[in-house]
């Protein structure tokens, strides 16, 4: 199993559609439409409106529906998925709780809740493929995507996710790193990013064996 991480808008999505091509993969993207609407409603939207009010909300959602994904049965000999249980605990509501918007007690039930299910749960992963960008790249192919939820970010926000990224995956300063990490640069063009994964494809493929 295969995580990709990275970045808001570091193109996770267009790696995996690249790498869906090939047969014998399961490829898993991250849950959104779910985080943008479950029962009519719109967590991911609401916070950004108001992340101290609604971060615990949103980020129990994804804790819930990312490990529905980690514990889906396996369809094919790899699987490589858009971010992780961890991610989301290590870099987003990590990155909530240290800018001083999620109150401590939403961080202690949401953290507690994290560790149940790694202790419980067997999430497993051969590798963490992390596509590595400039926060400005992010932030400029943000606003090429253009999702109306995001239109409030600022560069700043891409700076705090970027930082908590490379500590947890580039420095190993802040929390265990569950498998070994494939770097990828990744503010290249187009062109030369498939070019890397093709460079890169036995690596990642192999990574179970
Ligand atoms: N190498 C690239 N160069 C320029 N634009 C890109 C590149 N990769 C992805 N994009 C575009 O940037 C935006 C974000 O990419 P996406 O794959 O959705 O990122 P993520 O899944 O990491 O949020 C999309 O509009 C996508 O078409
Ligand atoms: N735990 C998480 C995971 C993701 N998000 C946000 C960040 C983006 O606005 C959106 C999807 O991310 P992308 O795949 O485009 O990098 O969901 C979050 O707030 N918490």
């Amino acid at each position: 199993q295969i995580w990709i991480e990275g970045n808001i808008a570091s193109g996770k999505t267009t790696c995996l559609e690249y790498f869906s091509k090939t047969s014998d993969i399961e490829v898993l993207t991250e849950p959104v439409s779910k985080w943008r609407n479950v029962q009519g409603c719109n967590p991911l939207g609401l916070m950004y409106q108001d992340p101290s009010r609604w971060g615990l909300t949103l980020q129990t959602y994804v804790q819930l529906t990312m490990l529905d994904r980690h514990v889906l049965p396996m369809s094919t000999p790899v699987r490589m998925m858009e971010r992780s249980i961890y991610s989301a605990k290590y870099i987003f509501a990590e990155n909530l709780y240290k800018s001083g918007k999620m109150p401590e007690v939403d961080f202690a039930v949401l953290s507690e809740w994290f560790e149940w299910i790694i202790k419980n749960i067997a999430i497993p992963v051969d590798l963490i493929v992390y596509l590595q960008t400039s926060p400005q790249t992010c932030y400029e192919r943000l606003k090429q995507r253009c999702r109306d939820e995001e239109k409030v970010i600022p560069l700043e926000y891409l700076e705090s996710i970027h930082n908590l990224y490379e500590d947890w995956l580039i420095h190993h300063k802040s929390f265990e790193v569950p498998a070994p990490v494939l770097v990828i640069p990744a503010d290249h063009d187009l062109k030369k990013m498939l070019h890397q994964y093709e460079e890169n494809r036995e690596k990642i493929l192999m990574a179970h064996c």
